[in-house]
């Protein structure tokens, strides 16, 4: 295991950057699920109990898409977990925010802006490259130290996190602790009996290597969601694309149709594909069978045989792992496959292990019980990368010696 300072280290009553991950299910413009708010308020009351002065960075979506908005009402909701005062200031780095930051007071708490507006953030780069970024120089001068909390973004080699700790002195906030030892614990787990994961949601990039390198570990993989037709698509079927305005499909399947077809081939018995899909027809949901499909429209679930058929899986298996929605279950017409599955596995008594921060979402949305788990992760892709072994940009970049 990485070895990292973590708040045990952390002398106290300094002035401390704190980078969380409140990036949050948005609907509208608003905020709709505050679960990381509440485990990152955790690591923040720890800190003022130790007289800290604490700015927050943090992101909210990717540029381009609905949900990438300011971080204003995040830092009401911050204040509702923290019983106490988070003053917000619409800029991460240049006057307005430095203004704020040279009144930062112990005890005082203030939110910055969105950091993926910030320039120099995006894209993934080497943390050399990050560190020399106008937001690392700018910031990394009014601290004494750099928090890292945001566990569900340390798979990303951004600015914010890779670029702090190689400039100033570093430490692991509690969630970053606990998530990353956590999920280790789980991939070290070996089980007798079949392993089901069950992959969907809409970011390829964090699920597709997972069927490539847990081949070896997991009996089944269940696909649905975004996913699930990027790989119908590959099996020779007329839909996974961007249809209705979408912009989800296209791109992905540029990006990754050769990886796709290649673990397609590859992993033919173990990747479980759906038999069939819900959409909307005349406000209504309608289902339709793979085969044969044609219909051109956004397919936003999967159907009532592949919820039956995945079911059955995961009532024979030892343990369960779930990254992603296989539907829009934020629509209830469409959440039919996500609460399916999610209620089977509540019913039984193996291992499982739920990640993902709209996918979590739905345990609350639906009235599930958490308790039901063997473990809810608040983080989605930095989760699943952990359980295949691979290394996480944001942890690397805290190691020290032990
Ligand atoms: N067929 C579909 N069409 C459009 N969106 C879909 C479809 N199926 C699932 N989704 C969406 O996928 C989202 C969840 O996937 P996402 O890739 O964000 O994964 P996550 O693991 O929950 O979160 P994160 O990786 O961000 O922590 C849900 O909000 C759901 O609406
Ligand atoms: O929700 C997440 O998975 C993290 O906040 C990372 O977001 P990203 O996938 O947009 O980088």
């Amino acid at each position: 295991m990485t070895s990292f300072q973590t708040l045990d280290d952390l002398e106290p009553g300094q002035r401390l950057l704190v980078r969380i991950d409140v990036n949050a299910p948005v609907e509208d413009g608003v905020v709709q699920d505050d679960r990381r708010f509440a485990r990152h308020a955790e690591t923040v009351q720890e800190l003022l109990a130790d007289d800290h002065a604490i700015a927050l960075l943090a992101h909210q979506g990717r540029p381009g898409r609905d949900t990438f908005v300011s971080l204003d009402q995040h830092a009401a909701i911050l204040s509702d977990h923290l019983d106490r005062p988070v003053e917000f200031v619409a800029d991460t780095c240049g006057e307005e925010a430095l203004s704020a930051i040279d009144g930062l007071e112990r005890g005082d708490v203030l939110l910055l802006e969105n950091v993926r507006m910030c320039e120099g953030e995006l894209p993934e780069e080497a943390p050399e490259t990050k560190a020399e970024t106008e937001l690392v120089r700018t910031l990394s001068t009014e601290f004494d130290a750099y928090v890292s909390d945001a566990y569900a973004t340390a798979h990303r080699s951004h600015a914010s996190i890779v670029g702090f700790p190689l400039v100033m002195d570093a430490y692991a906030g509690r969630v970053m602790e606990q998530e990353y030892r956590a999920n280790t614990a789980i991939r070290e787990r070996a089980f007798d009996g079949p392993v089901t994961m069950i992959l969907g949601g809409t970011k390829a990039e964090d699920t597709i290597p997972v069927v490539e390198q847990l081949a070896d570990v997991v009996d089944h993989f269940c696909l649905g969601g975004i996913i699930g037709e990027l790989f119908l698509r590959a099996d020779g079927h007329d839909l996974g694309y961007d249809v209705d305005g979408t912009e989800l499909f296209d791109h992905q399947w540029e990006a990754h149709s050769e990886t796709i077809t290649d673990a397609l081939e590859t992993h033919d018995t173990t990747v479980v594909l759906p038999t069939d899909l819900a959409y909307k027809d005349d406000g209504d949901r309608a289902e339709t069978a793979v085969e044969g499909i044609e219909k051109q429209t956004s397919y936003l679930d999967i159907g009532s045989e592949t919820i039956d058929r995945y079911t059955d899986r995961i009532a024979d298996s030892e343990a369960v792992y779930v990254k992603g929605a296989v539907g829009v279950f934020e629509d209830e017409r469409f959440a039919n496959g996500t609460v399916g599955i999610l209620s089977a596995i509540a019913d039984t008594d193996c291992v499982s292990v739920v990640g993902g921060g709209d996918t979590a979402h739905s345990i609350e949305l639906y009235d599930l019980d958490e308790d039901d788990f063997t473990r809810v992760s608040i983080a989605g892709g930095a989760y699943v990368r952990a359980l295949t072994g691979a290394s996480l940009a944001g942890i690397d970049a805290l190691e020290c010696d032990s």
